[in-house]
């Protein structure tokens, strides 16, 4: 993917929020090419509960999120000392306000361990020194789509989940979405974009640069 020269400042932080298996790995490869940013990935492979949490979520639940926290916070942390341009694949909002409240709305985790889980976050997270991101780009599309994505990726522990866990966790980013107020937001269709088409991405980097001009938290569709 060809760079693009661009107006954002070069400490940006962009992340990318969306739900299971709808693109943000792909995407944030691709924009931090053309951005020349550099990449956060979240780390699957090497994820010591993983495949514990799909196999009993009562069971491991709260260490998974534990888990997530710690590297989601070393990993913003990281960023922040290096100073650069990031593109970074998922935010630390949505292990708060997507996964850990539907596995405590489920009766996965008890309410003395969401209270401890909320009680850190809010601690580390919801202060002034903890830098938010320039703009959230949220990837969205049809539950059908996504659910394709997740079947043709392959990871067993994610196809063997019922599907009512996928429409949950589907429905509950539509709510958080609308609610979110920390940075400005572009909302992206997994329809309406490609990410090997210099134009479409082209797109993407000049509402990117609209949106980091804004002084307020805006939600802008492309
Ligand atoms: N724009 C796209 N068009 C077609 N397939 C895509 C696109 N983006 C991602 N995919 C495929 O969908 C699956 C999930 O993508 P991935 O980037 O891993 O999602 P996420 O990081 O959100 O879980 C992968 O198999 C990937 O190759
Ligand atoms: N905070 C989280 N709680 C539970 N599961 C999580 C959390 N963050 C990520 N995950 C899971 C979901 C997927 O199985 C993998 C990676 O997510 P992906 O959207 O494919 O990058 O980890």
């Amino acid at each position: 993917m060809p760079r693009i020269n661009h107006q954002l400042h070069e400490q940006s932080l962009i992340t990318l929020a969306g739900t299971v298996g709808v693109g943000k790995s792909t995407l944030t490869n691709k924009l931090s090419e053309t951005l020349g940013f550099r990449a956060a990935y979240e780390k699957v492979d090497g994820n010591p509960y993983l495949e514990d949490y799909y196999s009993d979520f009562q069971k491991w639940s709260f260490h998974l999120q534990m888990y997530f926290l710690a590297e989601r916070f070393k990993q913003q942390k990281f960023m922040h000392e290096e100073g650069l341009g990031y593109v970074q694949d998922r935010s630390i909002y949505e292990d708060v306000g997507i996964f850990a409240q539907l596995q405590f709305d489920q009766g996965n985790m008890t309410e003395r361990d969401f209270n401890t889980y909320h009680s850190l976050f809010e601690a580390m997270v919801m202060n002034p020194y903890f830098p938010k991101p320039d703009v959230l780009v949220f990837i969205n599309g049809s539950f059908e789509s996504i659910l394709a994505r997740i079947q043709a990726r392959g990871r067993q522990m994610e196809i063997d989940t019922p599907v009512e866990f996928w429409e949950d966790l589907y429905t509950r980013y539509q709510t958080w979405i609308a609610n979110f107020q920390e940075c400005p937001v572009l909302h992206l269709d997994i329809d309406h974009y490609d990410c090997s088409d210099p134009v479409s991405m082209q797109e993407i980097v000049t509402a990117l640069e609209e949106l980091q001009q804004t002084a307020h938290p805006a939600h802008v569709k492309l």
